[in-house]
């Protein structure tokens, strides 16, 4: 093909942008520090040969593990070289874009050392993790029991006469298997396994326990360790050594129980100590906050490559001359501008969450429990939400990219396949919203005694009014008031929760009630979280907002937010009585002028994410738009193409077609 001159097709559409796009993109980083770290690794790793990525697909899974741990290696030197501070080292991690052990290494290992290790064992422990001396996972998820921890069960005997834990893996379905990190790279783990001293079980505790040989890697005795498979599409999540683990009586020293929870003294005495035993699921929170930011950059990758190919793409009609552009398509809009608010929004919840979570940090340090049950069902219920969004969007994502979001260059099935996990890993998501069900039911009993709901759950005060308030809306502007729109969300929220309320007690066994009303309950807690969603956004919105036109997109983003779920759940809303049919269709009327004011932003909007061509791996989400000639190039790269005539053509397709000239002339 003859070399294309570099042309930016997607110049008219950013030069249409309404709204100081350099301003944006600091709101989206978080700030300028922000903003200026995150560019300054993006491009270093875009720019470095190493962390190419473009051939993941066709690697096979030992080639694919192996340039991993290249990439893995090469990072850790240049984090070394550059002295890269923490946040500059995760970031650069972050840009890599390819699961690895360091993830676990790092987001879980670490955490939960520093979490639920005492001083002393983080003053040994820490050092070498942080300057991974050693290498670390989290077995937690065994063949038997993943949702369920308190069924684990490995098990940690303690052994009064040596002063050691003897860690053992009973039955077969106690093998640990899952953990990321362990089926090739680890050589350490934080186990959790049911604690027993003098043949009485404690419950479950993690362990630090050394996998494999410092020297040669090779596993210790009584370790038996290995990798549990193939994974979902090609490349994604097969980076990862997910592994198995059996132990065998493996003695590790009493000081490797970590021992924040409970404690156990030389004589085998079981301590508790006064911090909450759901400590124990501490590093869960820690992560799930994680999970709710890294949401909004997945859906946001799949955003900016649908938004910009849809302008790039034509098809049918006549617009000056042309066909038309996709994106001026309505249906196109209105399945592709929610995501884009989705995006946002989630990134802002995800700003409120990280908030959240410092301060039930700092509160625990001071030893006040009383914010970790609002915290735990926050983390739990946002995760949950925002990864089934994330993942259902992109994709719709791929479908809103017609035919060529199938192919791998487009970049959507890989990151589809790395993301929907997410789904599942850390709490699947079910189990996760019944957790904040059970939260929601125990708030709204504990009212009559007096107990006063806080954080998110202060809108319940207002019970009485909630439930019977009527929607302020009158005509279609009116749903651009933010306030009328939060107390919406929050009547119908108030009037579930209420309803499921009831209905639970007219069970005489509560579990029973759970269990029958479980469907339910589901709802109530994603009615919860969308509210959270909404008012966090509205929030955001009440702060100082700088750059031109930069608040008017965020409002029109936020009514999307807000009226499009409306839409989706129109079924609670008039279930409810929280809205009249007349309402519902003016709301709609209010969505589609919202679209045609984000219209001509939609490509600076995803622009302000900054994304590197390099880190979106996306032919169809390039930044000049040059999709067919690239596209092109990609398909002759591909190994079928090496030959003209394909290997098997002698065996296997020759004598096929010789049969049927053979046949044709009889
Ligand atoms: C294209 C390339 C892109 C590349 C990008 C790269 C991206 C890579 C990203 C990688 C990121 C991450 C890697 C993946 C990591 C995954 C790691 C894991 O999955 S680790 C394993 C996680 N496992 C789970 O999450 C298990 C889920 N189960 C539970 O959390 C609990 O068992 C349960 C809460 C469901 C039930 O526990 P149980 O004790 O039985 O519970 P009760 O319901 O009876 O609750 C008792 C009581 O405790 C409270 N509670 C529960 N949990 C917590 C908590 N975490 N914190 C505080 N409190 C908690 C609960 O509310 C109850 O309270 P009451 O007051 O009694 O009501
Ligand atoms: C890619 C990936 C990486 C992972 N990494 C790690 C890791 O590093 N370390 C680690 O320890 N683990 C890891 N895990 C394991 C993960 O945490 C568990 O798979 C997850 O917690 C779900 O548990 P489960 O597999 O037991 O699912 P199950 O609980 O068996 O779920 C099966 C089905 O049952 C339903 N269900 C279960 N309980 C209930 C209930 N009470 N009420 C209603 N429905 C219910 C669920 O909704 C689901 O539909 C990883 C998993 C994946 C996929």
């Amino acid at each position: 093909m003859e070399a294309e001159a570099a042309v930016d097709y997607l110049v008219d559409e950013r030069s249409k942008a309404q709204f100081d796009i350099d301003a944006m993109k600091i709101i989206w980083a978080g700030g300028k520090h922000e903003f200026e770290v995150s560019d300054r690794m993006a491009r270093l790793v875009a720019s470095d040969p190493v962390f190419r990525k473009d051939n993941r697909a066709i690697l096979d899974r030992k080639e694919l593990f192996k340039n991993t741990l290249r990439k893995a290696a090469h990072a850790w030197k240049r984090i070394i070289e550059l002295r890269l501070s923490e946040q500059e080292a995760s970031k650069l991690r972050f840009f890599v874009d390819e699961p690895a052990y360091t993830d676990l290494h790092w987001g879980m290992f670490i955490p939960v050392i520093k979490g639920q290790g005492t001083e002393e064992q983080r003053k040994k422990w820490l050092p070498m993790a942080y300057r991974m001396q050693i290498i670390g996972c989290y077995a937690q998820t065994e063949l038997g029991h993943g949702s369920n921890v308190q069924g684990l069960e490995t098990t940690a005997t303690f052994d009064p006469e040596l002063d050691e834990f003897v860690i053992h893996s009973p039955t077969l379905t106690s093998s640990k298997w899952w953990p990321g990190g362990l089926g090739r790279a680890s050589t350490h783990a934080v186990v959790f396994a049911r604690l027993i001293t003098d043949g009485k079980d404690h419950g479950i505790n993690g362990f630090i326990v050394q996998l494999r040989s410092l020297d040669d890697h090779l596993p210790l005795p009584g370790i038996i360790i290995g990798d549990i498979g193939m994974k979902f599409g090609n490349g994604a999540y097969n980076t990862m050594d997910n592994g198995f683990l059996r132990f065998d009586h493996v003695r590790i020293p009493r000081d490797q129980m970590l021992m924040r929870v409970k404690q156990v003294t030389r004589e085998g005495k079981v301590v508790q100590s006064d911090v909450p035993w759901q400590l124990l699921y501490g590093t869960m929170v820690y992560v799930r906050q994680t999970i709710v930011a890294d949401a909004s950059c997945a859906l946001s990758r799949a955003v900016c490559i649908a938004t910009r190919y849809s302008a790039v793409r034509r098809q049918f009609g006549s617009q000056n001359g042309h066909e038309t552009q996709v994106i001026d398509y309505r249906t196109q809009q209105s399945r592709l501008f929610p995501l884009l608010a989705s995006a946002y929004a989630f990134r802002f919840v995800g700003e409120w969450l990280k908030w959240l979570y410092m301060d039930v940090t700092q509160r625990l340090q001071a030893r006040d429990f009383s914010t970790l049950p609002e915290a735990h069902a926050c983390t739990a219920g946002l995760k949950s939400l925002t990864t089934s969004v994330t993942a259902d969007a992109i994709e719709e994502c791929r479908k809103l990219c017609g035919g060529h979001g199938y192919l791998c260059s487009s970049g959507l099935p890989e990151l589809f396949a790395v993301y929907v996990p997410a789904c599942t890993y850390e709490g699947d998501n079910i189990v996760l919203l019944l957790q904040v069900a059970r939260f929601l039911m125990k708030t709204v009993s504990q009212l009559g005694s007096g107990e006063r709901p806080v954080g998110t759950t202060t809108y319940l005060l207002r019970l009485e009014h909630l439930l019977q308030c009527p929607c302020d809306v009158q005509g279609a502007e009116d749903w651009l008031k933010p306030d009328v729109v939060v107390q919406l969300f929050e009547a119908r929220s108030a009037r579930m929760t209420v309803a499921c309320a009831k209905s639970l007690s007219k069970f005489s066994k509560p579990e029973d009630g759970f269990m029958d009303l479980s469907a339910d309950l589901v709802s109530v807690a994603t009615a919860h979280c969308q509210l959270i969603v909404v008012s966090k956004f509205v929030e955001k919105l009440q702060q100082d907002i700088p750059g031109e036109g930069v608040k008017q997109q965020l409002e029109a983003l936020c009514s999307i937010y807000a009226l499009s779920l409306l839409k989706k759940h129109l079924g609670d809303f008039l279930s409810t009585s929280c809205i009249t049919s007349k309402q519902a269709s003016l709301a709609n009327d209010v969505l589609r002028s919202l679209y045609s004011q984000v219209r001509p932003n939609a490509i600076a909007l995803v622009d302000a994410f900054n994304y590197t061509d390099h880190f979106l791996g996306s032919v169809l989400g390039r930044y000049d738009g040059n999709v067919y000639p690239k596209l092109y190039e990609e398909a002759l790269k591909d190994p079928l193409n090496e030959s003209v005539v394909p290997d098997g053509y002698h065996e296997y397709l020759q004598p096929v077609l010789k049969q049927r000239l053979r046949t044709a002339r009889l």
